[in-house]
């Protein structure tokens, strides 16, 4: 299990998260939900190691892993997929994905994992991770190699921006592998229908988590709130349903 305990996060002079709890347990996929700016993206670089929380602690099971960097945290098994990945002169697709030959993968796997996110074996293996594959040919080779990386925990920022309209089918095909595996999903986004294709979500807006259940509950709620900010109307009248549930 992955934990955030009592995470604030402060930069600047401002207060970006503010007493995050959030528990992933084993081989169950959740969402991260909220609108632009509500602080998703910063807890996925907390989770993994990118930055320190101001106060707070993350575990996994009962290791305290809060001053792991990022190659530790990577070790032990979580990986995250960035909003916009790095690209690299002079390596190809393949050696990208099997890290030149140091990860233990067969042809079958690879090209299945590159059928998976849409990129033929035949026609990607040998193109260059560099500026000539577009920003969305770059996504699925990030896909790809969390997929071939088998983690414990993925976390998955935003996996579906600058992605076309077979996006639904993809995110599909993607977490059918990594349930498959038994990988713990953490996805993060602000699109309903990708939401729901997870179990539970986490609904946060300007740093605070303001609902969190089973991913159809909180979505319909953020249909409701969006376009605006709920947390003020939530902190002054409570929820619709009476309830305090989720923060
Ligand atoms: N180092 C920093 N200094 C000041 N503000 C920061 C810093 N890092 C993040 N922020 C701010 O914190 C807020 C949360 O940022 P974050 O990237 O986590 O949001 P997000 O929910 O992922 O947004 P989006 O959906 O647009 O990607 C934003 O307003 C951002 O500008």
């Amino acid at each position: 299990m992955l934990l955030l305990r009592n995470i604030t996060y402060s930069a600047n002079g401002r207060k970006i998260l503010e007493k995050i709890n959030m528990r992933f347990k084993e081989g169950m996929s959740y969402s991260i939900l909220g609108p632009n700016g509500a602080g998703k993206s910063t807890i996925a670089y907390i989770l993994m190691g990118v930055i320190k929380p101001s106060e707070g602690r993350i575990f996994m099971g009962d290791k305290d892993i809060t001053e792991l960097n990022i190659t530790e945290r990577a070790r032990l098994g979580i990986s995250l997929l960035w909003q916009e990945p790095a690209r690299y002169d002079g390596i190809t697709v393949e050696e990208y994905l099997t890290l030149g030959g140091k990860l233990n993968v067969d042809k079958e796997e690879l090209k299945e994992v590159l059928e998976i996110v849409g990129l033929p074996y035949e026609l990607y293996h040998s193109r260059f991770v560099d500026k000539s594959l577009s920003g969305g040919e770059r996504k699925r080779v990030e896909l790809a190699s969390i997929l071939l990386l088998k983690p414990k925990y993925a976390i998955l920022d935003e996996p579906d921006s600058g992605l076309d309209i077979t996006v639904t089918e993809l995110i599909d095909r993607i977490l059918d592998y990594l349930k498959r595996i038994g990988t713990t999903i953490i996805l993060i986004t602000h699109h309903e229908d990708i939401a729901k294709k997870t179990e539970f979500s986490y609904f946060v807006c300007s740093g605070k988590i303001v609902r969190k259940g089973f991913s159809d509950e909180v979505v319909e709620y953020y249909k409701r709130a969006c376009g605006k900010c709920p947390l003020l109307e939530v902190m002054r009248y409570g929820h619709q349903d009476g309830s305090s549930k989720g923060i």
